[in-house]
């Protein structure tokens, strides 16, 4: 492994740009050169000091115990900066004097999964695990996401690694001695834990199917990776339950992404998958995102079950198994999804805000104050379970339909996916669904010096303002985040990024007119705001 430092002197990064790799509750950066606009962020020191940080982090959480008895897991996905950023990771662990175990390519659920794993021949479980992974982002960039046993880690942890990381960066750079004794002795351990994970998955299928060798035997079942983390679905897990998977697509990890982005929200990606089932005729499609903590499916019909559709599955199955649990879901969710799950599977409909973190940690908070919630899905294809630990994993999301597929022939409901197709009848979907960003300019005058959040805060109060002048407009009595209205048999929504200086809006109305009148309101309300890009919203109305 080659030392992290060499004759050149490492640059100065201020602590505030260590700061401003923070997306929420992951970290993310530039980790390849050569994109004009987007210089280098995620360089190798500065990922040595982020795993440092990470363990003073892990250490400071673990009273009692020293950096020497600690383990850490790391994975990747299959971006083409993953092997670079994973030595510089291990060397900024092994710097810290703590246990480096690494799983090569795998998938960010996998990775929490080991930190819960008793197995001492894996060395399992870990005290923390660290993905190497940008989601669905363009190939230049990459991050991290850390575990441990308690879940992912939240937004006010990931500010305390970057502090600790920014005050290790400057020790590294003043004196890199130490990193460069500890990469010429690295000694790491490497696993191959993906195989542990996939069996885990196998036998839960088995175990639904009343301990079936083969539940799946018959059914044709086709994946596409998307060229992401993915692949090992096929040969891992359907093909030992006796699943067909030829027609499967773009297992092969390639961090280029050279067939379409790796994400279940994305149109061509949808499209991809809904063509290799039809035209392998198969039983089922499955599609997974870069580190497979997302993912949606697609019927022999080529029926998407994506966005609202797949949670409404997936509400479905889950209301079977606990009636009357609450569905906690992100604040983009259709109407028709709410009438789905109270009138027609009798459970309960808690709209949250979006973002996978908030709506787990608030189905966690709910069952802690009494109220049974047993699944936390987002229309962006995360979902996590109760029964699963609370972990936010697309490919056991996968599992539960698998689940039904067999038990369903068992009980001699006939095979292919019409059970779960049948499962979603009634499910009112609007005519019109769409989604407009729109984009705050951080340097207009309009902001007079003040953050994007304060200047997008404005915009809400003021279209709530104009919406309660509205008599054809009514503001929904119960919201979390940003402003929700109905109006024209349809709604809208216009709320903050959870990242971004951008005000995305929402608008589901049953005709293109009455999304259009909608529209048309809400530029109304916001137009004097100079700073707001609102050309997509002007191009949507016509004007
Ligand atoms: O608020 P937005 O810009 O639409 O982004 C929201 C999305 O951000 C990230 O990608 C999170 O992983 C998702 O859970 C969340 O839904």
């Amino acid at each position: 492994m080659a030392a992290a430092s060499s004759s050149t002197a490492i640059p100065t990064v201020e602590k505030s740009n260590f700061l401003k790799l923070q997306n929420g509750s992951d970290i993310r950066g530039v980790a390849v050169d050569g994109v004009e606009g987007e210089p280098l962020t995620l360089t190798e020191t500065v990922t040595e000091a982020i795993a440092a940080g990470f363990s003073g982090w892990l250490l400071a959480k673990k009273k009692n115990v020293s950096s020497k008895c600690l383990r850490v897991s790391i994975g990747h996905d299959s971006r083409i900066s993953a092997q670079k950023l994973q030595d510089a990771v291990s060397r900024g662990l092994a710097r810290a004097g703590v246990e480096v175990i690494q799983y090569g390519l795998a998938s960010t659920p996998a990775m929490f999964n080991s930190t819960l794993t008793e197995n001492e021949e894996f060395s399992c479980p870990v005290d923390g695990s660290i993905m190497i992974t940008a989601s669905h982002l363009p190939y230049n960039r990459n991050g991290f996401k850390f575990f441990t046993s308690a879940g992912g880690l939240g937004k006010p942890d990931i500010k305390d690694i970057l502090e600790r990381a920014a005050d290790i960066y400057k020790n590294i750079a003043n004196d890199d001695s130490k990193g460069a004794e500890t990469a010429a002795s690295l000694d790491v351990k490497r696993v191959d834990y993906m195989s542990v994970y996939a069996s885990n998955l196998v036998a839960a299928v088995r175990k639904a199917a009343g301990n079936i060798e083969k539940p799946l035997e018959g059914f044709h079942i086709v994946v596409d990776a998307g060229n992401g983390a993915g692949g090992f679905f096929v040969g891992k897990v359907l093909e030992p339950l006796g699943a067909i998977t030829s027609g499967s697509q773009f297992l092969e990890p390639d961090g280029l992404f050279p067939n379409h982005i790796p994400n279940p929200e994305d149109k061509t990606a949808m499209k991809a998958i809904t063509k290799a089932v039809l035209d392998n005729r198969a039983d089922l499609g499955i599609i997974f995102d870069t580190d497979v903590d997302r993912s949606a499916a697609v019927d022999s019909s080529g029926r998407e079950f994506n966005r609202n559709r797949l949670i409404a599955l997936m509400s479905a199955i889950i209301l079977e198994e606990h009636p009357g649990t609450t569905i906690v879901t992100d604040s983009v969710t259709s109407d028709g999804l709410t009438t789905f799950i109270e009138k027609k599977l009798g459970g309960k409909h808690h709209r949250f805000k979006r973002g996978y973190k908030n709506v787990i940690d608030e189905a966690i908070r709910l069952n802690s104050v009494g109220e049974e919630a047993h699944l936390a899905i987002e229309t962006s294809g995360h979902g996590a379970l109760k029964e699963n630990h609370w972990l936010d994993d697309g490919a056991y999301l996968m599992v539960k339909l698998l689940n039904k597929l067999a038990s369903a022939r068992t009980s001699g409901l006939g095979g292919g996916s019409k059970v779960l197709t049948d499962m979603v009848e009634g499910l009112e979907e609007p005519a019109v669904a769409v989604e407009l960003r729109l984009k705050i300019d951080q340097n207009h005058p309009d902001l007079q010096g003040g953050s994007f959040r304060d200047y997008g805060e404005a915009v809400l109060k003021q279209l709530e303002n104009t919406v309660e002048l509205d008599a054809k407009l009514l503001k929904a009595p119960v919201n979390y985040e940003g402003v929700r209205v109905s109006g024209y048999g349809g709604w809208f929504l216009l709320r903050l990024s959870l990242h971004d200086p951008v005000l995305p809006l929402n608008i589901e109305a049953p005709s293109k007119e009455d999304a259009v009148k909608l529209a048309h309101d809400v530029l109304n309300a916001v137009k004097e705001f100079t700073a707001l890009d609102t050309s997509a919203l002007t191009k949507f109305v016509g004007v």
